[in-house]
């Protein structure tokens, strides 16, 4: 689902590479933690896969697409494809919790038919049933995340990628967030965690990748956050 052949990353202001050689392949149905001290690359890693950045060299690919040649205007498909969320939710404050989710569907050109039908499931799915009519401002930082996540799994993307999603939550509050992400995983969704939530990667027991300085330096199918 996701493969990175011989990667390196080496940002034009910067004087080190922020991934080096790194190969990586996440199947598809995995759920994957990533952690790694602060500018270890993590988001670097994303933004490759996301065709945010080119890489300097190797070979990125994200289900068909082979994300660092792929031409400006399949971007947008390629997009569509990987869900996003992030520490700082990201949510349109002038929007209701149902419009966050249609104007997500609404940009990529699907039928208003489809938007009315898709929008109350999705919502019913993140445990937001009855809050269709907030405002962001209304809603606590773990509702703010469960519509981040309704918006990012709405046309059902292969991938989803999260980055530090619990950054700004409680403990319990990540929990339950985490177990949002789990049931979207067990959907049959690959999702890429990056967290530098201890407790959390301890309690799942998922693949953890750890990066270090740009290189993967852990890899392991049922891992622990670990001494990091
Ligand atoms: N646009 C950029 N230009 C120059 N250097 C950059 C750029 N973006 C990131 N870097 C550098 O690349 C390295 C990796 O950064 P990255 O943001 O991927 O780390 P991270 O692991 O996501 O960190 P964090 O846990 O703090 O989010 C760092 O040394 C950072 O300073």
């Amino acid at each position: 689902m996701i493969s990175l052949d011989n990667v390196t990353m080496q940002y034009k202001a910067s004087t080190r590479p922020a991934l080096r050689d790194l190969s990586l392949e996440i199947d598809k149905g995995e759920f994957a933690f990533l952690i790694g001290p602060s500018g270890s690359g993590k988001s670097t890693f994303f933004r490759l896969l996301l065709k945010e950045d080119k890489p300097t060299s190797g070979e990125v690919r994200v289900g068909d697409f082979r994300v660092d040649k792929l031409p400006g205007r399949k971007v947008p498909k390629l997009r569509q494809s990987i869900g996003c969320v992030f520490q700082d939710f990201r949510l349109l404050q002038q929007k209701s919790v149902a419009d966050n989710v249609a104007f997500a569907l609404e940009v990529i050109g699907k039928p208003s038919s489809t938007i009315r039908k898709v929008v109350p499931d999705v919502l019913d799915y993140v445990g937001l049933a009855g809050k269709a009519d907030r405002m962001p401002t209304e809603l606590s930082g773990g509702e703010m995340q469960r519509v981040a996540i309704a918006r990012a799994i709405a046309n059902r993307p292969l991938v989803l990628l999260a980055d530090e999603p619990t950054g700004n939550l409680d403990p319990d509050t990540s929990e339950e967030i985490v177990d949002v992400l789990d049931r979207v995983n067990r959907r049959g969704t690959t999702v890429v965690m990056a967290t530098h939530d201890r407790h959390i990667v301890d309690s799942m027991r998922r693949r953890v990748l750890e990066f270090n300085l740009g290189r993967l330096v852990r890899d392991e199918d049922h891992g622990v956050y670990g001494v990091g």
